[in-house]
């Protein structure tokens, strides 16, 4: 197997819980809670258009014509259609422009977004597409696994335009190639750094993780809703 696609095996027991945390789960059945499942949307939406500045601080590491390419249609991927998603469920919700801009980003939030920007910042592009990695390939796997599981409701899900868009091929796409350019990048890696690589990895599962439990609890700053 491959260096990128070994890595999720790497982080297989957070990637597992990922998939098994109450959001994700009560997402796939339609039972969550849309007071929490708002909640995720605006800090989600937030959170995106940090995650699209990652991209940008890429393409000042690249000189290579398709990973420019690449990048920047990764970009445009997250900002245009990722994010129609969103839109929607906004709309459904009734949230006006000036409450999404009234909005803060919760403590944890912020925290997840600074550790990729200073790995954008301070690493090199393989580091910087790996801390990114974990957060198109475990909503794609997530995706899909919750439309095979749940699809006997899917119909009646309130959540199901979510489910679509992450289990579709749009999305897969948008990402695929994710898995070659890191393999090629890493080709002459020492031991030492391909570590450091695969800890970048692992920690952004973990940061996907502790973002289902923040929606979930609707958590702004240390304490519980
Ligand atoms: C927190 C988070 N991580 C990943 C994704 C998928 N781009 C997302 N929308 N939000």
């Amino acid at each position: 197997m491959s260096f990128s696609r070994s890595l999720k095996q790497k982080a297989i027991k957070v990637w597992e819980d990922g998939y098994n945390h109450p959001f994700v789960q009560e997402l796939g059945a339609g039972t969550l809670h849309k007071e929490k499942f708002k909640f995720y949307l605006l800090q989600d939406y937030l959170y995106l258009l940090e995650y699209a500045k990652v991209f940008a601080m890429a393409m000042t590491k690249a000189d290579d014509e398709k990973m420019l390419s690449n990048l920047s249609s990764i970009t445009k991927a997250t900002l245009v259609d990722e994010m129609k998603v969103h839109h929607l469920y906004m709309k459904e919700f009734g949230i006006s422009e000036e409450e999404v801009k009234s909005v803060k980003a919760s403590l944890f939030n912020r925290t997840y977004t600074a550790n990729m920007q200073a790995i954008s910042l301070k690493g090199d592009l393989v580091e910087t597409l790996v801390t990114v990695f974990p957060c198109a390939w475990t909503y794609c796997d997530y995706g899909k696994r919750l439309k095979e599981q749940y699809k006997d409701n899917l119909e009646d899900n309130f959540y199901k335009s979510w489910i679509e868009t992450y289990s579709g091929s749009d999305f897969e796409n948008s990402f695929e190639w994710f898995y070659d350019a890191i393999d090629e990048l890493v080709e002459n890696k020492s031991d030492k750094e391909l570590q450091k690589i695969e800890d970048i990895f692992i920690s952004s599962v973990e940061f996907e993780y502790m973002f289902w439990e923040m929606a979930y609890n609707k958590q702004m700053s240390y304490i519980k809703d």
